[in-house]
């Protein structure tokens, strides 16, 4: 019944969508949905590359089943033991009892830690490969991108790479699979919120990766979850160079907390001093209203960053917090900064902002603006300033 999704001869698509899951990690908010990605290579042994989350497994199966019927399947690479992408292993070997399951030397610990699976486990190292018959794979760890295990494979008579989470994308896969068959600006927001979030903390890890792989002969990236790329490979290595080493484009992301609207109106005045100077990109986000997924994607898109809250029980916002110390823990480098806040009876907020930006070593463009109780004519003023000095900054980076 399902009509097959060649990548190439025998290599095919059998991922499956999930449009119900609310929180992906039961975290990232999957407004649009996602996809967990699987292949399948129909050769002289047939392979399977990863499997998909458990609840998806009737799915899944029934693709898989539409192309081989009732032949057994030989290998399952593991490239990555996220349950998202390993979930299906155990039940895959209960159906299919000879199945040898292909990882390396991180993952099939981790494969008897999780599914207590210890028998019938392929190693494999760095530069191996294995031959299916007319296909032939090869392995490269890529260590942290995602996970300690996390690895590749590359078909070499296809030039495919099966890249896992690399290049991997939020965003269910609604007909079109390849980057040729939908409306990529669609989908290009949604690659950047994944990457930030979920790989994001992993720069070194994800340059180190692409040196390993920018050698190889790609002609089509298939990820662990979204679209399969095919004609936009150069942009897509270009994105996760750029991304990996933070390098933001012209543009501001402020990011505020206001209860009651002091912070906010210090927000909006250094927002139109920005605009007023030329800057055309600038992104608000009130950080109790958006998920800070969105506005942590947008940081790794623009080079400034301004960040505003109360001061709340001697500290910052608790969601403001939130954000700095997602941030912190990221290690997001390579920003030009400016912070403010308010208070009633004793700031704080302001110089922790100002302290956060020093401690990741981004650029303070003017010192932080902290105004007591409603704004009054020399603190707007100061914000007018603050808006100047990073619209200026930006104009002498960017041009
Ligand atoms: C729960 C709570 C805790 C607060 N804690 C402090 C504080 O520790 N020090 C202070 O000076 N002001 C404190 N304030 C006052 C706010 O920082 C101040 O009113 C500020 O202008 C609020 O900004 P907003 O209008 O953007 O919410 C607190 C306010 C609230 C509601």
């Amino acid at each position: 019944m399902h009509k097959p999704i060649p990548l190439s001869d025998n290599i095919y698509y059998v991922g499956v969508n999930d449009r119900r899951t609310a929180l992906f990690e039961n975290m990232w908010p999957l407004h649009r949905g996602v996809s967990y990605n699987s292949y399948l290579i129909v050769d002289e042994k047939i392979t399977l590359i990863d499997t998909v989350e458990v609840g998806h497994t009737d799915k899944w199966l029934a693709r898989v089943r539409a192309l081989i019927g009732t032949r057994p399947i030989d290998y399952l690479v593991v490239n990555h033991m996220e349950p998202d992408h390993s979930g299906a292993i155990h039940l895959l070997r209960e159906i299919y009892p000879n199945l040898v399951i292909v990882g390396n030397k991180k993952t099939l610990p981790m494969i008897d830690g999780f599914y207590g699976i210890s028998d019938k486990l392929q190693e494999v190292n760095e530069g191996e490969s294995l031959s299916t018959g007319q296909h032939r794979l090869t392995f490269y760890t890529v260590p942290m991108v995602h996970w300690p295990e996390s690895m590749v494979c590359y078909e070499e008579t296809t030039g495919t790479l099966f890249s896992s989470d690399a290049f991997g994308s939020f965003g269910s896969l609604d007909g079109g699979i390849f980057d040729d068959e939908i409306d990529f600006d669609h989908f290009r927001d949604e690659m950047r919120r994944y990457y930030s979030n979920i790989v994001g903390k992993y720069g070194n890890p994800v340059q180190k990766a692409l040196s390993k792989l920018g050698s190889l002969n790609l002609q089509t990236i298939a990820p662990s979850h979204g679209p399969i790329y095919r004609e936009r490979i150069a942009e897509m290595l270009a994105m996760y160079d750029q991304w990996s080493r933070y390098d933001g484009e012209k543009g501001v992301v402020i990011a505020y907390a206001s209860m009651y609207g002091n912070t906010e109106e210090m927000a909006e005045a250094i927002a139109r001093e920005l605009a007023v100077c030329g800057i055309r990109h600038v992104r608000m986000f009130d950080v109790s209203k958006t998920h800070p997924s969105y506005i942590i994607s947008d940081i790794f898109k623009y080079k400034g960053l301004i960040l505003g809250s109360p001061t709340y029980s001697n500290e910052l916002h608790p969601n403001m917090e939130a954000l700095v110390m997602k941030l912190q823990h990221m290690g997001v480098t390579s920003h030009v900064y400016g912070a403010f806040g308010s208070f009633t009876w004793s700031g704080a907020a302001a110089k922790k902002l100002a302290e956060a930006g020093e401690s990741l070593k981004w650029e303070l463009v003017a010192p932080q603006v902290e105004e007591k109780q409603g704004l009054k004519a020399e603190k707007y003023e100061a914000c007018l300033a603050l808006g100047r000095a990073m619209a200026n900054r930006l104009n002498e980076i960017f041009g």
